[in-house]
């Protein structure tokens, strides 16, 4: 695991860029997996200016969200699909249907976990995983507690994500979702290369476990430490409880 840090979001947002362009260059018809709340935020804006600018194109891009809230009804703001499209996919030169999510509006969502986990088998998974991270460690929607080889999921939301989620609800806890669904973390570990982006103390805890715990269940990003090629893109505040010493 590489860790980077940086002075600002927008150096973060540029590094993660970079990652990205560097694939897309290589391979226009990558498989790209999308994360949704604030952290990413800078970063598609910079992947916008960079696509209008001629540097990149999004034309041959598959995307996979991580996931999803369940009851929101369609064209809800805060429903990620929403977000994903005012986002990035609206944005950019990506086509219409090519940026997929867990079906969370089905009468079975467990068919719809299935469907989901196939469909990204069927891409062959993940070239690059853009991440963030909640402040219980979670990375996508993987709460603690959860097994460390998951595929697609329906999972429970804690307290403490509901609570830090609802500045998007007109901070109603009461109205966030209690649930959602989730690519695993087995799914997210299929990624070729993960980047995840961190900023502010909120995420300082978590991110010293991430770097300097022990991989364990109680803090699902650890997961991260097995994984060959992940890049961790960090700002002070993010990093201000890391404890060895860094170059
Ligand atoms: N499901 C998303 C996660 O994928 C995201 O990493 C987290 C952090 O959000 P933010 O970047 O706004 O702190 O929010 C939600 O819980």
């Amino acid at each position: 695991m590489e860790l980077v840090i940086l002075n600002t979001p927008e150096a973060i947002a540029e590094r993660a860029a970079d990652a990205i362009e560097e694939l897309l260059t290589t391979k226009p018809d990558a498989v790209l997996g999308t994360a949704t709340g604030s952290s990413p935020l800078p970063l598609y804006d910079e992947l916008v200016r960079r696509c209008a600018a001629g540097r990149l194109s999004f034309a041959e891009v598959t995307g996979f969200m991580l996931d999803e809230y369940v009851g929101l009804p369609e064209g809800h703001p805060e429903r990620y699909a929403t977000f994903m499209e005012r986002h990035l996919r609206s944005r950019v030169d990506m086509r219409p249907g090519a940026l997929h999510g867990p079906d969370a509006l089905a009468d079975d969502l467990q068919a719809a976990c299935a469907d989901y986990e196939r469909q990204m088998a069927r891409a062959g998974y993940c070239d690059l995983q853009i991440l963030g991270i909640g402040s219980d460690g979670h990375i996508a929607f993987n709460e603690p507690g959860g097994p460390l080889d998951s595929p697609t999921h329906v999972d429970v939301l804690t307290e403490q994500t509901r609570r830090d989620n609802a500045r998007f609800f007109d901070g109603d806890i009461d109205a966030v979702p209690t649930h959602c669904i989730t690519q695993g973390l087995g799914t997210i570990m299929k990624a070729r290369k993960l980047v995840l982006i961190a900023t502010g103390a909120g995420k300082a805890e978590a991110i010293r476990r991430l770097v300097e715990g022990e991989v364990s269940v109680d803090w699902p990003c650890t997961v991260m430490q097995n994984h060959p090629d992940a890049l961790v893109l960090v700002d002070p505040a993010a990093a201000s409880l890391l404890t060895a010493a860094r170059p």
